[in-house]
């Protein structure tokens, strides 16, 4: 063997030897020979210099040494006579091809002509080898060759291709049905039943909290591409069902829908998006819902984990619900909810429907959200604490989660604002309505019903019991606030010239600071006696309120009367059984009305409401400076709430909307609420950053969308350390310590000692023992 290599090695010296005389048949048949000692002496496919090589080693110095280029070069006018030299070559190597059992092809990259193309290929095909030319590589083969081979195209154009988002998710989606399949059918799961049944149980015992943490990281990859594969043919199933076919033509019709494409595109390209979308359009229900069928539909659905908060639980309860009704299945299995004391979710559970308090509590003990995929902040524009301080610990994480993905929702968003605040993350609208709701402020709703407002009918009756309050009402106030001022201002400037005397003498005599129930019992009416069916949503500012004109309602003949109308009351301080009452179907031939607070404002779909009534006025959480403490007093709304309001109209059906104020008053209106941030006392708040172990609670609030005042932080703290202060005064320790180090404090033990003694005396007493 050694010896023939070095024959070989000695024979291409020699053809590599240009002084030699008779160089091209001496070579070529030196060459010839240098082949068989080459092809005895490895046993391998023959190559040369531009022919294939398929086995490496000695091959790779003859394919060094036989280069055709060199012999091309230096006979360039000779061209003719190179294409009979070789055929004898080709011969050999053509023969040598078809003994060859591996060896499919010969490629040569030598620079040849047509003719010695058309020589080649007659041999090839008398030999029963296909053959032919690309560009100046010629290749034989022993099977067909096609006419183009991308892999011999040394111009082959590198341009990108852009493929549309939908179709490479479709494209990925197949391909991992496809692989899924096969692994099922190449016997890893369902052949190995006991691997499959291992699986299995392994699924099933271990709650998805903890399955990182106790499985290793091939085995939980398996169990969670098991549960993909599982929740996309469920979620075909659903879709090729009639009822799925239905709702999927539903879901069609919002204006969502057409966005589809672009929204998930922005999704996956941005870390943050800010949409904004008219009131029903389909953010809440339908964009968390887009990214789960897309995850789901490839392959990638046990994988994804979506976040998506409510400023309500209320929101949170009824959104699941609908979801998880559009998506054909039980509530808490994919789709689930979370709200304080109370919830719906499973460990198959990829959407989670929660209050914004609910994610800061995770937040506080999870700070990078480990297995949430997706955040979706809903009614964003409400601005309350909870929400502030979300966006501050989330624009904190996202650097920390680069694969996370926050989107910030609203009908009534500053965009801009929230886009800045993010960095410039990318804003998107959705146009369109899904129904048009009418609205009618004070002067129409005047006009059409016909009532007289007077100052005497103006004047809430809270009953005997607040006596106090309805003789407030006689009293003008004092003070006014920024935006009484500005009501008072609007209204002195409006004529309202194209309305009746009579309704211009109402308007005159209107009076902002009350609520209004005499007027809305008169649009009540009007609504039950003139409009087409349908159910009423009044919005009140608090239970006071509610109860006060339901009581006034129920004694009212029409309104009152239970075989006419069906009155029903939500409050937060309700339980949820109750409020979830709001959600049903009354009587046939009877009209519900649902007196509500802002809670129902937004996210929530009342299906068959139709008529909308706003005082223009909520309970807002506001700081009374005497006491030092937060106080809710009822106050104007804003712009964002009154359309936050209308738009629970116009959901299902078209819809009107009655505001029982002017429309110049909604104009003077604030466009947005201010945050809560900057109108309440930061005492929990402070103490809420304390927990996150922030060094600095200035340097922690100041990053916030709009930072409060240095001195409300200073407030919050200097309150706190009093409170803090208090306690250790009292028992000397550190509040830490205090519930244990009460029971070392003498002191403590006699005074409850005491109350223990007095109090079983008292029972044993009452009880007749004593
Ligand atoms: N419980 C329900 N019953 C019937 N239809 C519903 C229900 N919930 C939602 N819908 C339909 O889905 C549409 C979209 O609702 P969704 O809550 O997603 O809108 P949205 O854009 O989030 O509105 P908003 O800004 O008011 O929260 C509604 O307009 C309504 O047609």
């Amino acid at each position: 063997m050694r010896s023939s290599r070095a024959a070989v090695g000695l024979l291409l010296k020699a053809v590599s030897n240009k002084n030699n005389a008779c160089y091209p048949f001496y070579r070529t048949h030196t060459r010839y020979l240098a082949l068989l000692l080459l092809h005895s002496s490895s046993s391998s496919s023959i190559s040369n210099g531009g022919f294939l090589v398929s086995k490496r080693g000695f091959c790779g110095y003859a394919a060094e040494q036989f280069s055709d280029d060199e012999y091309e070069c230096d006979f360039e006018g000779q061209k003719a006579s190179s294409s009979v030299a070789n055929i004898d070559e080709w011969k050999w190597k053509m023969s040598l091809l078809l003994r060859s059992e591996k060896d499919q092809e010969i490629v040569s990259r030598d620079k040849r002509d047509r003719r010695d193309y058309e020589q080649i290929s007659n041999l090839a095909k008398r030999m029963g080898l296909y053959c032919e030319i690309y560009g100046k590589v010629v290749v034989a083969s022993k099977i067909p060759l096609p006419n183009y081979r991308p892999d011999l195209d040394d111009k082959r154009p590198q341009r990108e291709v852009v493929i549309p988002l939908g179709l490479q998710r479709r494209v990925e989606g197949l391909l991992q049905e496809h692989l899924d399949r096969v692994r099922l059918n190449s016997g890893k799961f369902t052949d190995n039943r006991g691997d499959s049944e291992h699986l299995d149980q392994l699924e099933n015992a271990i709650p998805d909290e903890n399955a990182d943490s106790l499985l290793d990281g091939s085995v939980m990859e398996k169990v969670l591409q098991r549960r993909s594969l599982r929740m996309r043919n469920m979620q075909r199933a659903w879709q090729e069902s009639p009822e799925g076919k239905k709702m999927l033509d539903f879901r069609k019709s919002l204006p969502a829908f057409k966005e589809n494409e672009r929204l998930l595109q922005a999704i996956a390209q941005n870390q943050v998006i800010v949409i904004s979308g008219e009131t029903g359009c389909g953010k809440t229900t339908q964009l968390p819902q887009y990214i789960l069928e897309s995850e789901i539909e490839s392959g990638r659905g046990a994988f994804c984990s979506i976040i998506c908060t409510q400023p309500r639980r209320i929101s949170a309860m009824a959104v699941a619900e609908r979801v998880s009704a559009e998506r054909g299945e039980p509530l808490g299995e994919t789709v689930g909810y979370k709200v304080r004391l109370e919830g719906m979710k499973g460990k198959n559970t990829h959407l989670l429907f929660c209050t914004s308090g609910i994610l800061l509590r995770r937040l506080l003990s999870d700070r990078n959200l480990n297995g949430i995929t997706h955040v979706f902040v809903d009614e964003i524009h409400e601005r309350g604490m909870n929400e502030d301080f979300l966006l501050i610990v989330l624009k904190d994480l996202l650097p920390r989660r680069r694969d996370l993905r926050l989107v910030l929702m609203s009908a009534t968003l500053n965009a801009e604002l929230f886009s800045n605040y993010f960095g410039g993350a990318p804003t998107i609208h959705i146009p369109g309505f899904t129904y048009p709701v009418k609205a009618h402020f004070l002067e129409d709703v005047l006009e059409m019903t016909g009532y007289k407002l007077t100052s005497f009918n103006q004047i809430d009756d809270y009953g005997q019991d607040k006596m106090w309050k309805t003789q407030k009402q006689l009293v003008p106030r004092k003070r006014k606030n920024q935006i009484t001022a500005l009501v008072e201002d609007a209204l002195n400037k409006s004529s309202f010239e194209s309305y009746s005397p009579r309704a211009r003498d109402s308007l005159s005599c209107w009076t902002p600071d009350c609520i209004g129930f005499n007027l809305i019992e008169a649009v009540l009416c009007h609504i039950c006696r003139k409009e087409r069916p349908g159910a009423v949503l009044v919005f009140m500012t608090g239970w006071e309120d509610i109860s006060c004109l339901r009581d006034q309602l129920k004694a009212h003949p029409l309104l009152g009367d239970p075989n006419r109308v069906l009155l029903i009351t939500c409050h937060g301080s309700m339980a949820t059984s109750e409020q979830k009452l709001i959600f049903g179907r009354p009587p046939p031939n009877v009209r519900k009305v649902v007196l509500a607070t802002n809670m129902a404002e937004a996210s929530i779909t009342i299906n068959d409401v139709v008529f909308v009534v706003d005082c223009g006025k909520a309970k807002e959480t506001s700081y009374d400076a005497l006491n030092n403490t937060p106080c809710l007093l009822p106050s104007w709304i804003s712009q964002a709430s009154a359309r936050q309001r209308r738009g629970r109209a116009g959901r299902v059906q078209p819809g009107e909307c009655f505001h029982l104020y002017p429309r110049c008053v909604y104009h003077a209106f604030a466009e947005y609420q201010l945050p809560e941030l900057l109108r309440t006392p930061l005492n929990s708040l402070c103490l809420q950053i304390k927990s996150l172990q922030v060094p600095s609670i200035g340097e922690f609030l100041s990053a916030a969308l709009q930072p409060p005042e240095p001195l409300a932080e200073i407030s919050g703290i200097s309150h706190l350390l009093g409170i803090y202060r208090r306690y250790r005064g009292r028992y000397g320790l550190t509040p830490q310590y205090r519930c244990v180090g009460r029971y070392f404090n003498p002191w403590y033990l006699v005074k409850e000692g005491c109350l223990l003694f007095i109090s079983a005396v008292f029972v044993l007493f009452s009880l007749g023992i004593l």
